[in-house]
């Protein structure tokens, strides 16, 4: 199972979270990785943990004012990147975009979606992966897979259905080891995490509960 915190824009020391994911992850054994605002990459893939971005442009160098290149990102550390998340959504040829602009930096993508059927044309761009998020359960208690276990399943089936390569994340209101193990039990071999972590009191403690039963 891989444990992917985002640590979106909350007001968090993301080195302090990186540092906690490094050492949960080595010591667990678990694959954890850190996804934190494009400007703190660097730093927190100083820290040793693997380090996504939250999102890369579909465009390369050139004039386009803003844009967060697949290219900088990877060369400040990063190691993968989330395209289309629900609070990022982008249009159909841009996802395509992004995802051949981070594989052409030798960026992991994980591309997002709201339900089954936009997991199956997620698939169809061939990510390395996709991750199903039910944005009205996004920032809350209760996670995904007890909320909504139909649609975590449902999209395990039609990402298969497209590319049996393509592995499926779930996110969504998960802050614990039991609703690790219960995405899993859905079929889920990642999981896309932010609150439960990000806006936890003490952040290491939340890492060691969400792979306890790992
Ligand atoms: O990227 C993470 C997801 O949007 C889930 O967020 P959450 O864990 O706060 O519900």
């Amino acid at each position: 199972m891989f444990i992917l915190v985002n640590l979106k824009a909350y007001p968090c020391d993301p080195i302090e979270v990186a540092t906690a994911a490094r050492e949960v992850s080595e010591e667990s054994g678990v694959r954890i990785a850190v996804s934190p605002q494009a400007a703190d990459i660097a730093r927190v893939a100083e820290t040793g943990v693997e380090t996504w971005a939250q999102h890369v442009d579909p465009n390369g160098h050139g004039s386009h004012t803003g844009s967060t290149l697949a290219e900088a990102a990877a060369e400040a550390g990063a190691e993968g990147t989330l395209i289309n998340h629900s609070e990022k959504r982008l249009k159909l040829a841009d996802i395509d975009g992004s995802v051949r602009a981070a594989e052409r930096a030798g960026l992991e993508t994980c591309v997002c979606a709201n339900n089954p059927a936009q997991i199956g044309a997620a698939a169809a761009l061939g990510p390395d992966s996709v991750a199903v998020e039910p944005p009205e359960l996004i920032g809350g208690d209760v996670s995904v897979a007890t909320a909504d276990p139909d649609i975590v399943e449902d999209a395990v089936e039609a990402a298969a259905s497209v590319d049996e390569d393509v592995e499926v994340f779930c996110g969504a209101g998960i802050s614990s080891g039991d609703d690790v193990e219960a995405a899993g039990d859905l079929g889920a071999t990642g999981i896309l995490l932010a609150s439960g972590v990000a806006k936890a009191d003490d952040p290491r403690a939340a890492l060691e509960d969400l792979v306890e039963p790992l």
